[in-house]
């Protein structure tokens, strides 16, 4: 079915089934207006832990709590009926061992609705994968640059630029698949390694910074609308929303200053006695 005659809502199981087809279409919500907007044209609604930088204005993913994740994912599922909702387990909640990983993904699927989560790492994640798919929870996976590693890795650094570093990223690409995982973002890797792995692996890849060969894109909205300052290398400006929002205010401040608004549509009249 094309994405935009679809009635009822895609599952992890619809997304698996796209490997080597049409596109998938990811974007970030954090918010039900955007969401409601993602939701008319996107497969995957990822509610992202960068919504720490994003919304709260924090300097990196890493203080981002499970409450965090849960209210927006509510908010997010309750604006959507089309796409797959997917949440990013926040730092700390998944690494300790696959029992934690469980439960918090539990917490946030019960709490929220949603239809997956998603879990930065590699190799090492892959047997936490493989427990959570085998008790009902589907599980997208992030390799290549993982954000919430930002105090080990030195920064946001695109990954696999020498072709020494290939085999062991394509070994945790593979190690997520074969774990169960129903879709896989690559996010800021070498474009080449970004085809390899795609061609490797038998779920979609969904490429950040990566290759228009990966099984689908994915950007956080808010930078593609040209409402955050400072954004990746890999982002496109497919509007300038801040520009927008900046008139309005301005046109807003003018039109109080100079008694314009309130204006008669916009206040109460007596009623007729
Ligand atoms: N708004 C936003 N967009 C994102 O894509 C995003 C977040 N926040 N927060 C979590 C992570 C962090 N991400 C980032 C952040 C910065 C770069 C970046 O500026 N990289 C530089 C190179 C920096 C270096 O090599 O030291 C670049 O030129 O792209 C990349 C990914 C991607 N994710
Ligand atoms: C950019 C995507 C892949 C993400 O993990 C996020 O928004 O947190
Ligand atoms: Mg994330």
């Amino acid at each position: 079915m094309s994405s935009q005659n679809r009635t009822s809502r895609l599952t992890s199981l619809d997304i698996r089934g796209r490997k080597g087809g049409e596109p998938l279409v990811a974007l970030t919500a954090y918010t039900a207006p955007m969401a409601r907007i993602v939701d008319e044209v996107a497969d995957v609604a990822l509610v992202g832990d960068s919504l720490g930088m994003v919304v709260y204005g924090l300097d990196s993913t890493v203080p981002v709590t499970l409450e965090m994740m849960s209210l927006h994912g509510q908010a997010v599922t309750r604006a959507t009926t089309r796409s797959l909702v997917v949440i990013d387990m926040p730092f700390g909640s998944y690494e300790e061992g696959r029992e934690q990983a469980f439960r918090n993904a539990a917490q946030l699927l019960k709490e929220t609705g949603a239809g997956a989560v998603k879990l930065e790492g590699g190799a090492r994640m892959a047997e936490t994968v493989r427990f959570l798919v085998e008790r009902g929870v589907p599980v997208m996976g992030h390799v290549g640059l993982t954000p919430q590693a930002v105090n080990t890795l030195g920064g946001y650094k695109a990954q696999g630029r020498s072709k020494a570093e290939w085999p062991a990223l394509i070994a945790d690409a593979t190690a997520i698949a074969d774990a169960g995982a129903f879709s896989l973002v690559i996010e800021a890797v070498a474009e080449p390694l970004a085809v390899e792995i795609t061609k490797k692996v038998a779920i979609p890849t969904i490429g950040i910074g990566a290759s228009a060969a990966c099984d689908g894109q994915v950007l956080v909205l808010d930078d593609m609308l040209g409402l955050t300052g400072r954004v990746p290398k890999f982002v496109k400006a497919y509007g300038d929303l801040a520009a927008q929002a900046r008139e309005a205010v301005r046109a807003y401040a003018a039109e109080v200053r100079s008694r314009q608004f309130p204006g008669e549509a916009h206040v109460y009249a007596l009623k007729a006695e």
